[in-house]
């Protein structure tokens, strides 16, 4: 396998995304004691609610992205393609709704990691061809971290994209929790992505190992 689908496989497995919106506390903070617990890729995904924008959101972004510098973690930002060529981001996430893949893929170039969110075998076939590295596929489980969130789909369609045939790396999203993120696994994901289970947690860097722990249950009943 390409070496850096590869990197993005096992990068997958506890992929943490938040924003400001998502914190009752310093972000910083937040993203630091999730590394510690384990984490293995960070989105960044200032949205909703009191979302910052311009100057404050780049200064934030860039602060997170220093503390996944330091840890060798890898640095996504969602949506805002132009923030994530300002600062050289690892790589972005993109949904049905934002800029086409194969804009993104020109704009970014060929290295950087562009992730796709997909509901339907087309929808991936399109994102597919159009260059992506890896398809968020959702919400697994119903979420309370996305208000226009799509109709919950269960472990059923991770099952569906590996029995189609689709190799690509597969990231479940939407609800996942350290109880049912085994599930996400064994139906096919290289990963789980989670928002509120580990920045609404009291501890944050115990959710992450408990989740950790769960993922890898999980892949190893695969
Ligand atoms: C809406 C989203 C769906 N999936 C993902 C990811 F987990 F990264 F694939 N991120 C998002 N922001
Ligand atoms: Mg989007």
């Amino acid at each position: 396998m390409q070496e850096k689908t590869s990197a993005i496989k096992d990068a997958l497995k506890l992929y943490f995304i938040m924003g400001s919106p998502n914190c009752h506390r310093d972000p910083v903070n937040i993203l630091e004691e999730a590394i510690r617990g384990g984490i293995s890729l960070f989105q960044f995904r200032e949205k909703g609610q009191g979302a910052l924008s311009g100057t404050q959101k780049k200064k934030l972004a860039t602060a997170l992205q220093q503390v996944c510098k330091e840890a060798n973690i890898p640095f996504i930002v969602n949506d805002d393609i132009d923030l994530a060529m300002e600062i050289d981001a690892d790589g972005v996430h993109i949904g049905q709704e934002d800029e086409a893949a194969s804009i993104v893929r020109k704009r970014i170039g060929a290295d950087k990691w562009v992730g796709v969110s997909a509901h339907t075998i087309e929808e991936a076939e399109r994102a597919i061809k159009d260059g992506a590295d890896y398809l968020g596929l959702g919400p697994i489980y119903p979420t309370s971290s996305k208000d226009d969130a799509e109709s919950v789909k269960g472990t059923a369609i991770i099952r569906q994209f590996r029995e189609h045939g689709f190799s690509i790396p597969l990231v479940g999203i939407g609800g996942i929790t350290s109880t049912n993120a085994a599930a996400v696994m064994e139906a096919g994901a290289d990963g789980v992505s989670v928002i509120s289970a580990i920045s609404g947690s009291e501890d944050v860097e115990d959710a992450a190992i408990r989740l950790n722990q769960a993922v890898h249950s999980g892949c190893a009943n695969q």
